[in-house]
């Protein structure tokens, strides 16, 4: 049995998040909270034959905690998204709050959940989540995660651009490391499970790094107004859920990208390759029924690599500290 709860149900990411889970055979319940809608998207989805029983809750009626109660699963896409000429880290005045609310929730109701951060800015919004799980003395490590999965999943589709095959893609896994905005995104190219051609050009090597670092922007830009990346993020958040849920249902060998709290097996060894003392890093973890059951580290990076690693660490720094210092220290 596994219950799946959507923070942020109703939104461009909530409902074809929510629809995709609704159609993983392995979910057996589906709660959607969100401040608007919830209950219309749910009755819409309850109508697919599969074996999820879906429900919608709204604020009322202690709506989010019926919503959480039970839960394996919680999977967070509430908040604002980017308009053109934003940063995610502009998303941060609204999103930290709405994250604080919403994990002080899950907090109370369901502490031993795996919860999935999406709402940006992820490199501030997963250190918000450890730190209000901490003032509750339930935070472990294992269970929280940030979903970096659509940076992994735009460097499959433009390897696979590159190389001149998009049929390609599905079978193309390059780790993409560091965080979840710009600089702080870093694919590891060299570690392609396709190699590139020895031959291909610094420029295009270069654009191909640039463009998985911003493919964020490419979306904003492109919607003009209207939002960022939906329709690929709920892809690459259920993609990212069904792994979670695979290995909480006991598959073994499952190991993914995820930006995650280094207080735990592997995460001294990584910073110490990382040669800074931080506290959150997107790395790939092997998964088990228990979360994350190991961080691992950096494998054989080139010089290049290694100075795009370096670039991300101070960003990533100044991001973790805004979401820690957000919760230890709240602004009167
Ligand atoms: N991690 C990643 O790779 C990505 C993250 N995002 C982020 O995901 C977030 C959501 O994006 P969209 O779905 O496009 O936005 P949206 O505005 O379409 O949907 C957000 C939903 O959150 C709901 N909401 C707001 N406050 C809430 C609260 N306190 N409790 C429950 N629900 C609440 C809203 O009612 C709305 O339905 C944004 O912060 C965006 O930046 C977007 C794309 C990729
Ligand atoms: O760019 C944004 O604001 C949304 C996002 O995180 C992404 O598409 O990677």
């Amino acid at each position: 049995m596994v219950k799946a709860v959507v923070l942020g149900a109703a939104g461009g990411i909530g409902q074809p998040l929510s629809l995709l889970l609704k159609t993983n055979p392995a979910v057996t319940e589906l709660a959607l909270y969100d401040i608007v809608n919830a209950p219309g998207v749910a009755v819409d989805l309850s109508h697919i034959a599969t074996p999820a029983k879906v429900q919608g809750y709204l604020p009322p009626n202690d709506g989010l905690k019926n919503a959480l109660t039970g839960a394996q699963v919680v999977v967070v896409p509430a908040g604002v998204p980017r308009k053109p000429g934003m940063t995610r880290d502009d998303l941060f005045k609204i999103n930290a709050g709405i994250v604080r609310d919403l994990a002080t929730a899950i907090a109370t109701t369901a502490p031993k959940a795996f919860v999935l951060v999406i709402s940006n800015p992820v490199n501030s919004t997963v250190p918000i989540v450890a730190e209000v799980f901490k003032q509750h003395n339930v935070f472990d490590p294992k269970r929280l995660f940030g979903v970096t999965t659509l940076d992994v999943v735009r460097a499959s589709t433009f390897v696979a651009e590159v190389l001149g095959d998009l049929s390609l893609s599905q079978s193309i896994t390059v780790p993409v490391i560091g965080g979840h905005s710009g600089v702080t995104i870093v694919p590891l190219l060299s570690q392609s499970s396709r190699p590139l051609p020895e031959n291909l050009d610094k420029s295009t090597i270069d654009s191909l790094i640039n463009r998985i670092q911003f493919g964020g922007d490419e979306v904003v830009k492109a919607k003009d107004g209207t939002g960022s990346a939906t329709l690929s993020m709920a892809y690459a958040g259920a993609e990212f859920a069904t792994k979670i849920i695979r290995a909480f249902k006991g598959e073994k060998g499952i190991v993914v990208p995820s930006y995650v709290n280094l207080t735990q097996e592997g995460g001294e060894a990584l910073k110490k390759e990382l040669g800074k003392e931080i506290d959150y890093f997107s790395a790939p973890v092997a998964l088990g029924p228990n979360g994350i059951e190991r961080i691992n580290g950096l494998g054989a990076i080139t010089p290049a690599e290694r100075v795009l690693v370096d670039a991300a660490l101070p960003e990533l720094a100044t991001s973790i500290e805004k979401g820690v210092s957000f919760i230890q220290t709240p602004k009167l």
